[in-house]
């Protein structure tokens, strides 16, 4: 699997009232590499229903489904998790998905949390936010020099997140994030259509990457 391109996160307010799998369908359409569904609920029922369905968008397209905190659903429906901070021990979660499952750690704006993440055995680190983020305001802010830092001395796919637009992502394509995480400026959309048009821009730029 590609652990590279526009890696689309959901989001249950902009995608309530029916919208979750047309502007997902649309997100994969336009190149979408890796899916994360993040529902902040505590409605299990949910998860598991809208889980299933994602997967089996993504298994049709190709893509990579990763759950956002939940190691237990990943398990369940054989796929990947992301984890934070206080969410659980990536080794773990790499002990109950497998040497195959993807598995990601938010490092914020830290390397040596990112060193961390490897020796537990993370598939990607993430780190961010790097701008504003309206999903998620407040968290530490990271920099292109601490990507510098993670191309030179990590050996693991890096993730670039927080209030990353098609104008800023190129930047950090550059400074060697492997894949854009991208919920406001992907889906916050008036139409499926403009969900697929963003996400084919995004997925352009990492063309020559
Ligand atoms: C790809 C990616 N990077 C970072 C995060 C943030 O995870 P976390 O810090 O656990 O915050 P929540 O998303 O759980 O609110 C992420 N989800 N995905
Ligand atoms: C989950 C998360 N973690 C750090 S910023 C962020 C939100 C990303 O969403 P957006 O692309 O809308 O800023
Ligand atoms: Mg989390």
């Amino acid at each position: 699997m590609t652990l590279s391109g526009l890696y689309a996160i959901t989001d249950s307010q902009l995608l309530a009232g029916g919208k979750l799998l047309p502007y997902v369908e649309a997100a994969l359409n336009g190149g979408a590499r890796l899916l994360q569904y993040r529902d902040k609920s505590t409605d299990d029922g949910r998860h598991q229903r809208e889980a299933e369905s994602l997967l089996e968008l993504c298994q049709r397209y190709g893509a990579t489904l990763i759950i956002n905190d939940d190691a237990e659903l990943a398990a369940r429906l054989g796929v990947g998790v992301h984890l934070g901070q206080g969410d659980g021990s990536l080794a773990a979660a790499r002990a109950l998905l497998g040497g195959g499952a993807v598995i990601g750690g938010t490092c914020h704006a830290r390397f040596e949390l990112a060193e961390q993440a490897a020796k537990e055995g993370a598939s990607y680190v993430a780190f961010g936010r790097f701008f504003e983020s309206h999903t998620k305001p407040g968290t530490p802010t990271a920099t292109v020099e601490l990507l510098d830092q993670a191309r030179q001395h990590l050996q693991l796919p890096v993730v670039a997140i927080g209030g990353v637009t098609l104008d800023s992502a190129p930047r950090l394509i550059e400074h060697g994030a492997s894949m854009i995480a991208v919920i406001h400026a992907l889906f916050a959309a008036d139409s499926a259509a403009e969900v697929e048009r963003r996400a084919r821009a995004f997925s352009t730029l990492f063309a020559h990457h």
